[in-house]
């Protein structure tokens, strides 16, 4: 299979992330006779000082034209003052918009002998395995206006969504949840904000079309709450775009750290943006002791969703388990005993697992 993938590297660790899925995808395309071929662009706060914009439009066009884009991480201090129009974080939300990518699939998945990063206990989180779906391209990321009023003492953000918009993230996550446990928990604000009362609406007029799954709502705060005593018992998770992008830095202390969770942005057709769920990482940036985990299982889902390769994918996923299973972790991870790597180290473990795993399967098949 040849594949043309789009690198958007961005800021801080992201630059050190992206060679990691990088290396992987080669011991991939090696391993499996693939061809992928490699265009860096730029965005982010690196973008702002080499083309004063945090998204160019030479980094549009190359998106539009690749099979699918990974991106490391965007932002840090450096541009923390700049004025908003130049703000990193522009950069990635403007991607985002131009590819139209309003799916945002945040798997969360406990690996085993990995330690939740927090003083929660192992049993509260054992068995957890959910997939956040989160709405990316609209809400209050992207309402009018936002801007300074009354010589800048006031401000307004606007919390916008339209019933297409809605509809069709619910949509989603109904044909996830019916891939899955059948099991769908709508998270909302519908107490108070009116965008969550349409959002429930919607929810329940598409259950007619989804008859086998169960369906739950719940407020955001409490869900929150039980997302950390109790997250067993969340399969699918569909929200608005903030509320996802809050519960799943939340739920990330169930994998053992924020360098644990990847995410697929999708929209219809099979065109993917993968990212980790992290940021920039300003303090530990160019340390060399990154997770590159997220971005490398970020990879596989990149492997599974745009190319439909889910043999590479699972091996991919199998390697990131058995390194771990040695006791292989960054300094993030807390595990009972074990080997502390940085991010080269654990990356080239990863990728020597998927020479060696897939030749000694091939020395086998060859023989029966
Ligand atoms: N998708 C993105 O590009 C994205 C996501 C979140 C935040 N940001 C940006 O990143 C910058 C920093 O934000 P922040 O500090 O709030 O969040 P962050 O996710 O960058 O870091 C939060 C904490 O988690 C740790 N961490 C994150 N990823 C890690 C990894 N792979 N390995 C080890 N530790 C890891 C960091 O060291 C830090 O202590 C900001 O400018 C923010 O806007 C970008
Ligand atoms: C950097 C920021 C704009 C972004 C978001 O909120 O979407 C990030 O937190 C994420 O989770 O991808
Ligand atoms: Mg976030």
């Amino acid at each position: 299979m040849d594949k043309k993938i789009v690198l958007l590297p961005g800021d801080g660790i992201g630059q050190e992330v992206i060679h990691s899925a990088k290396e992987i995808l080669h011991a991939v395309a090696q391993e499996f006779k693939h061809t992928f071929t490699f265009e860096s662009h730029d965005i982010g706060g690196t973008a702002v000082d080499l083309h004063g914009t945090p998204l160019p439009d030479s980094t549009v066009e190359a998106c539009k034209k690749a099979d699918a884009v990974l991106l490391g991480a965007v932002g840090g201090p450096k541009w923390d003052l700049n004025p908003s129009h130049l703000r990193p974080e522009k950069g990635l939300l403007g991607i985002r918009k131009e590819l139209g990518l309003f799916a945002n699939l945040r798997p969360i998945k406990g690996f085993k002998k990995l330690l939740p990063s927090s003083p929660l206990k192992q049993e509260v989180i054992e068995g957890s395995d959910l997939l956040i779906v989160r709405e990316l391209t609209g809400g209050l990321y992207f309402g009018t206006p936002s801007e300074r009023r009354e010589n800048g003492n006031s401000v307004v953000d606007t919390l916008f969504y339209t019933r297409k918009e809605i509809e069709r993230i619910v949509d989603k996550a109904f044909q996830a949840a019916m891939k899955r446990k059948k099991q769908l928990t709508s998270v909302d604000k519908a107490n108070v904000l009116e965008s969550s009362k349409l959002w429930r609406e919607i929810v329940e007029e598409k259950k007619a079309a989804y008859p086998e799954v169960v369906v739950q709502h719940m407020l955001v705060d409490s869900t929150a709450m039980k997302l950390i005593t109790n997250p067993s018992q969340f399969d699918v998770i569909v929200t608005e775009n903030m509320f996802g992008d809050i519960l799943s830095d939340e739920a990330s202390v169930l994998t053992g750290s924020l360098g644990m969770l990847p995410s697929a942005s999708l929209r219809d057709d099979g065109v993917g943006l993968y990212e980790p769920v992290h940021g920039s990482a300003p303090d530990i940036a160019g340390q060399g002791i990154a997770n590159p985990l997220a971005m490398i299982l970020s990879a596989a889902l990149m492997l599974r969703y745009s190319f439909g390769l889910e043999e590479e994918a699972k091996l991919v996923e199998d390697a990131v388990q058995s390194i771990l299973d040695e006791g292989y972790h960054t300094p993030d991870l807390k595990m009972e005993s074990g080997v502390t790597v940085g991010t080269s180290e654990m990356t080239r473990l990863i990728a020597d697992y998927i020479q060696t795993r897939n030749a000694s399967s091939c020395i086998l098949s060859c023989y029966i």
